[in-house]
């Protein structure tokens, strides 16, 4: 479970996020919708304690992220891809996260085989293609075995293979019984991946409700999205 309270974080004259609350409930995928810019990444980092909001909080599992003992066996995250040392194979980069988290070693192998990229292992991870990098960014997630799991644009660039992968993983997760966040622009995938929406837009929360409901009056999904946020999009062309 994920709560987010009241949550502000300002950079200058902008207003990032802006008063936001809202709950991720364990059992589902929730997708993470909003316009560019709207402050999802932001949300994420504050929830992931990378960034101090200015107000309010968010929490994992009742407890704010500096205060977990483990944090990486309470939450895994992938926010970017090839977050890792570009020299270093994939299985080094894996153990020396369990390493330095008391993650036996044992799990390596395991979630290296989870994300199918045991025949890749000893290769180097800076020589792997933005596919493989994601898949080693879910391992690196998945390692501390969490409860909780935030992924921000994880299908971003990905061939449809990979795409389907993300999803089919992400809902395994989910029947597992943990918690799975995800942001997405891609709203036709969150149709297929998502059972529960946040959306936002301009840092302030739009919607928090399941992709049946938003969809039920509108003739898609999508159309209900941009119903929705219609007045939130910063720049937009003149109208024909
Ligand atoms: N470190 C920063 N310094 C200044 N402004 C920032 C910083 N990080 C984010 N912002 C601003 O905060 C707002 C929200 O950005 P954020 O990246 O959270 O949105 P997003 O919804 O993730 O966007 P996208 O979908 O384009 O990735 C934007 O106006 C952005 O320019």
């Amino acid at each position: 479970m994920i709560d987010v309270r009241n949550l502000t974080r300002r950079y200058g004259p902008t207003v990032a996020v802006d008063a936001l609350s809202f709950d991720v409930r364990p059992g589902v995928v929730t997708g993470f919708l909003g316009p560019n810019g709207s402050g999802k990444s932001t949300t994420m980092r504050l929830i992931l304690g990378l960034d101090r909001p200015d107000a309010g909080q968010a929490r994992i599992g009742g407890r704010r992220y500096r205060d977990l003992a483990w944090p990486l066996r309470e939450v895994g995250a992938l926010l970017e891809a090839k977050a890792f040392h570009p020299g270093r194979s994939a299985r080094a980069h894996l153990a020396a996260l369990a390493a330095g988290n008391a993650i036996p070693r044992a799990r390596v192998d395991e979630v290296l085989d989870m994300v199918g990229l045991t025949g890749a292992a000893g290769r180097r991870a800076g020589k792997f293609s933005l596919g493989m990098g994601q898949r080693l960014g879910m391992a690196a997630a998945l390692l501390g075995d969490p409860a909780v799991l935030m992924f921000d644009e994880p299908v971003n660039g990905l061939d449809p293979e990979g795409v389907r992968w993300i999803r089919n993983l992400l809902k395994s997760l989910a029947a597992q019984g943990r918690t799975v966040f995800v942001s997405s622009h891609l709203i036709s995938e969150m149709a297929l991946t998502a059972e529960r929406l946040v959306v936002i837009g301009r840092g302030r929360l739009l919607a928090d409700t399941t992709v049946a409901e938003l969809s039920a009056g509108a003739e898609s999904l999508e159309d209900a999205f941009f119903r929705l946020t219609s007045d939130e999009i910063e720049y937009r062309g003149a109208p024909s």
